[in-house]
């Protein structure tokens, strides 16, 4: 595959990918594109359709993984998650890096292609602050939380599996699990900004 090399970023829900994600983007504004995927989910307030999902039925999605529109899938929590061929070509037409932001069975099936991605799993620092977050960030039901709850135990420990990951970042202190994903990125980044200026 041309260009340069995606990125996945995993880890349960609640461990801070889009927080990083959302920093990295702002900071490497032209250099990351992030893969839009589609989901059967509800918009959360805030959530821009297009932008962080393509928010669809799942008549329109079934309709689409029997197509072959699809890279990946997977039902998580209730819902249907997955990445489209479209929204990884969207990016790469830009010559950016492409974010993925996918769950552990993604990474299963991501890993199956021809992607070549670097695999990246955020991890909390335990699952009661796990929890905290995510009951402070307000925005699931307390069976949707619980169901994230049990999904996050089954994703660290399916997680250990050697090779799986090319780096587990615990974020635990903000800044700091920040550095360290940049620093990994550090050669892509550069390499897309030396293919910028030729
Ligand atoms: N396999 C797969 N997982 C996805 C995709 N998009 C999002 N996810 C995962 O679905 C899970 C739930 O995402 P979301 O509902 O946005 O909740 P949040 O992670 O708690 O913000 C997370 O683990 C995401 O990484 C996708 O396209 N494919
Ligand atoms: N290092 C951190 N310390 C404290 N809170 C954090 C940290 N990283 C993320 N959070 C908060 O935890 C919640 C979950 O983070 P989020 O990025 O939405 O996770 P994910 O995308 O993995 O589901 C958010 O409310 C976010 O502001």
């Amino acid at each position: 595959m041309q260009g340069p090399r995606p990125v996945v970023l995993s880890g349960p829900s609640g461990a801070g990918k889009s927080t990083l994600l959302k920093k990295l983007l702002k900071d490497y504004e032209n250099i990351f594109g992030f893969s839009v995927s589609h989901t059967t989910r509800q918009p959360r307030p805030g959530e821009v359709n297009g932008k962080d999902y393509h928010f669809v039925t799942r008549e329109e999605m079934q309709k689409e993984i029997d197509a072959g529109e699809f890279i990946e899938h997977a039902e998580f929590s209730g819902n249907m998650y997955g990445t489209s061929k479209g929204a990884v070509q969207a990016v790469q037409a830009q010559n950016q890096i492409c974010v993925l932001d996918i769950d552990i069975q993604g990474v299963k099936n991501i890993k199956k292609t021809d992607l070549n991605p670097i695999y990246i799993s955020v991890q909390p620092p335990s699952i009661d602050i796990l929890e905290k977050r995510l009951r402070d960030r307000k925005t699931e039901t307390e069976e949707s939380l619980l169901k994230r709850l049990t999904a996050a135990r089954v994703d660290l420990e399916l997680s250990k599996e050697p090779g799986l990951f090319d780096l587990v970042i615990i974020n635990d202190d903000l800044e700091k699990a920040y550095s360290e994903l940049k620093e990994v990125l550090l050669e892509e980044i550069k390499k897309t900004q030396e293919s910028r200026k030729s």
